[in-house]
């Protein structure tokens, strides 16, 4: 290796480094709701992490402290790998998909994704490239001068993820992105989404309140509790199979499964009997 190549490299520390790390993160809301409190949280570099819990858990507030897009009211939070703006807020590394699409209709699919890069001031022909290349991410390449009228719910949510990756986040945040879809479709996602995860290195926190949405995408698992929202329970999710149509039907994700119901109902406060 050449002395330059040698300080190329990114440090081992530096490859190391978390991209997010939230310590003891409380929130209030002006209306007095405590959404979260003391909840901390390290999210590494390739990680698949499903945040579970109950509805109200504070689950879309976390996401959006992590996006940058909500202040907290106690606590810390920090982006390590991120460069930070002169707001203390972490710059252009995290991509945000919404529960629903919301696509601009007036404008082609081409038109949505390239938003996020109008929106920093790139050229449409300097875009041209990354967006077909987002596209294609998503299998929409043929469907550029199509407007969202003329497409699925499923399509529509690939074009939002598609806008998210255009500008080649390090984090993509998720949140409850397919709960509106029919359970075939929404199988379809999560495999786009789990080939995504392997074949570009991103990093994805993916929120949802389905025990098996959970259980088949993600490496770890974070279980939230209510009122106020913490973290109940964090575990890894390892196994030996590829995550594909058979392992839907194998003992190894039947027991994945079980294993996050069964935090779920403790973080519900619950016990199984119930
Ligand atoms: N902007 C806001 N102002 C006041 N209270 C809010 C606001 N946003 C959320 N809350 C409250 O904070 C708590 C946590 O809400 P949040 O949406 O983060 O939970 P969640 O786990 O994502 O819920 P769900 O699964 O139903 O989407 C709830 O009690 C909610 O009513």
């Amino acid at each position: 290796m050449s002395l330059a190549e040698t300080k190329a490299a990114p440090s081992k520390e530096a490859r190391k480094r978390p991209l997010v790390v939230m310590q003891s993160v409380s929130k209030v809301f002006s209306s007095g709701t405590t959404a979260l409190s003391g909840m901390s949280l390290t999210v590494e570099s390739g990680e698949f992490i499903s945040l579970l819990g109950p509805s109200g858990c504070g689950k879309s507030t976390a996401l959006r402290i992590i996006a940058g897009l909500g202040d907290i009211t106690a606590g810390k939070i920090d982006w390590p790998s991120s460069r930070i703006n002169s707001k203390g807020l972490p710059e252009g590394d995290i991509g945000f998909v919404f529960q629903e699409p919301t696509l601009m209709p007036w404008k082609t699919v081409f038109g949505n994704v390239y938003l996020p890069l109008k929106l920093r001031g790139i050229s449409k022909a300097e875009a041209r490239d990354r967006i077909t290349e987002a596209l294609a991410t998503v299998n929409l390449q043929d469907f550029a001068d199509a407007y969202p009228r003329e497409l699925s719910g499923g399509m529509k949510m690939r074009v939002s993820i598609a806008r998210a990756l255009v500008t080649k986040p390090k984090l993509l945040l998720m949140d409850e992105p397919f709960a509106a879809l029919d359970e075939i479709t929404r199988q379809k996602l999560n495999d786009d989404v789990l080939r995504l995860w392997k074949t570009t290195g991103i990093t994805v926190i993916f929120v949802t309140h389905s025990v098996f949405e959970s259980a088949y995408l993600s490496n770890r698992i974070v279980v939230m509790k209510a009122r106020p929202g913490r973290v109940h329970a964090d575990f890894p999710l390892t196994t030996s199979l590829e995550r594909d149509s058979h392992y839907r039907t194998s003992e190894q994700y039947r027991q994945a499964c079980e294993k996050a119901s069964r935090s779920l109902i403790e973080a519900m406060g619950g016990s199984e009997e119930h």
